[in-house]
């Protein structure tokens, strides 16, 4: 079954960089739903899903400083430039950063000729998922991965996550500068235990529903599928009740101890109870294991089963298949399971990039796929298959 009929569908069809990384300026079109970037190793791949990855919210997928983006040398920033098909309309996306005497600033957003007033406009034109070899490390690393990947799973279903994390964490910064500082203002600080409380309940709220349409999604996959099935318990980081009852009644709870351990807070230096502390725990179902002690091989085929649920559930909850970005993917999957991959990803129906150091390892997407090989950092005309 096809899941593109359900909703909007964007295509990024034209893309456009100026002086981003190793890149001085490049023009690409794109013709099919399967976009290669073939290369040998520090050729400019993965810079190319980089760049397309800030045509969504946040700092993209290496979550580099915009700094560090720009071409070395350039004094003044870089940009990339989309042409992105909506349901047949064509709208315009650039994103650019200008680099000044005061540093690498925000970057500014622009949607056709309108200037975003929030990165999480871009929502409504894509929604984009990556999977990259630095998250191979994600069921083994620390919490705070597994925290970002969750709330990115949030916010490509739910936009108004981004903003309400990021709120979340101001107030609690506001509130640790308090206690260190001493000043235990009660009337202030309960104003901002307040905020912290409906904040951040509103985030685990968002998050355990992500788990639990996660679950049922990948309840619903095929098992005989070569990607084997996770199973996720999302500890979300209350104490004593966690997130048990009305929503109201968790925030009550919470901001209450929030106000009886500000003196343990400030003795640590930090808010030691929130969502902030959450983490999401990953089990290779059929091996009832953690994925932690999975093979390095099953954690990547666990991730990419996890992926395609996620970009189903994207699909059917948003109405828009999400595009994805799969970085030397191919590389670790053996022919059964990238065949496979090719197929399910097409049956989501949205547009993917994948990068590769050998072309043979997309020989099973055939005519599916543009191939455009890079060398050196200039990309060679873009040949159809
Ligand atoms: N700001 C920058 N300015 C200029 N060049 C940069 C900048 N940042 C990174 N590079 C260079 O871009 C090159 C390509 O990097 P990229 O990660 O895209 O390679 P890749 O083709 O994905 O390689 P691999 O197959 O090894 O992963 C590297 O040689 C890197 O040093």
């Amino acid at each position: 079954m096809s899941y593109a009929a359900m909703g909007r569908q964007s295509e990024i069809g034209h893309l456009r960089l100026f002086d981003f990384r190793n890149y001085e300026l490049l023009d690409l079109s794109f013709q099919k739903r399967f976009v290669v970037f073939a290369g040998p190793n520090g050729a400019g791949k993965t810079n190319l899903l980089e760049a397309l990855s800030l045509l969504s919210p946040g700092r993209g997928l290496r979550r580099a400083p915009y700094g560090e983006m720009a071409r070395q040398g350039t004094q003044s920033g870089f940009s990339v430039k989309a042409s992105v098909r909506i349901a047949s309309e064509e709208t315009t996306v650039v994103t650019s950063v200008r680099l000044d005497g005061e540093g690498p600033n925000s970057r500014l957003v622009r949607i056709d000729e309108t200037q975003a007033k929030s990165a999480e406009e871009l929502l409504d034109i894509a929604r984009i998922v990556w999977l990259t070899p630095a998250m191979d490390g994600l069921f083994t690393g620390p919490a705070g991965d597994r925290r970002r990947f969750l709330d990115r799973m949030v916010l490509s279903i739910d936009p108004t996550h981004g903003r309400r994390a990021s709120d979340f964490e101001r107030a609690m910064r506001s509130r640790n500068k308090l206690l260190s500082d001493n000043r235990i203002d009660d009337r202030w600080l309960a104003g901002i235990e307040m905020q912290m409380a409906e904040l951040g309940v509103a985030m685990a709220v968002a998050r355990n529903e992500l788990v639990a349409n996660l679950t049922n999604a990948i309840a619903l996959a095929d098992p005989d599928l070569p990607f084997p099935k996770a199973g996720l318990v999302l500890s979300p980081g209350f104490e004593e009740g966690g997130l048990d009852g009305p929503a109201v009644q968790v925030e009550d709870r919470y901001r209450e101890r929030l106000a009886r351990d500000r003196y343990r807070d400030a003795g640590a230096g930090r808010t030691l109870e929130g969502p902030h502390r959450a983490d999401l725990e990953v089990t290779h179902l059929a091996k009832h294991m953690p994925a932690g002690l999975s093979s390095t091989g099953e954690q990547k085929a666990l991730l990419v089963g996890l992926i395609i649920a996620h970009a189903r559930l994207t699909s059917v909850l948003s109405g828009m298949a999400p595009i994805l970005l799969l970085d030397e993917i191919a590389a670790h999957l053996d022919a059964r399971r990238r065949a496979s991959l090719f197929d399910l990803v097409g049956d989501l129906g949205g547009q993917t990039f994948m990068t590769g150091t050998d072309e043979s390892l997309f020989e099973a997407l055939g005519d599916r796929a543009q191939i455009i090989t890079i060398a050196d950092g200039a990309v060679r005309e873009p040949r159809e298959e």
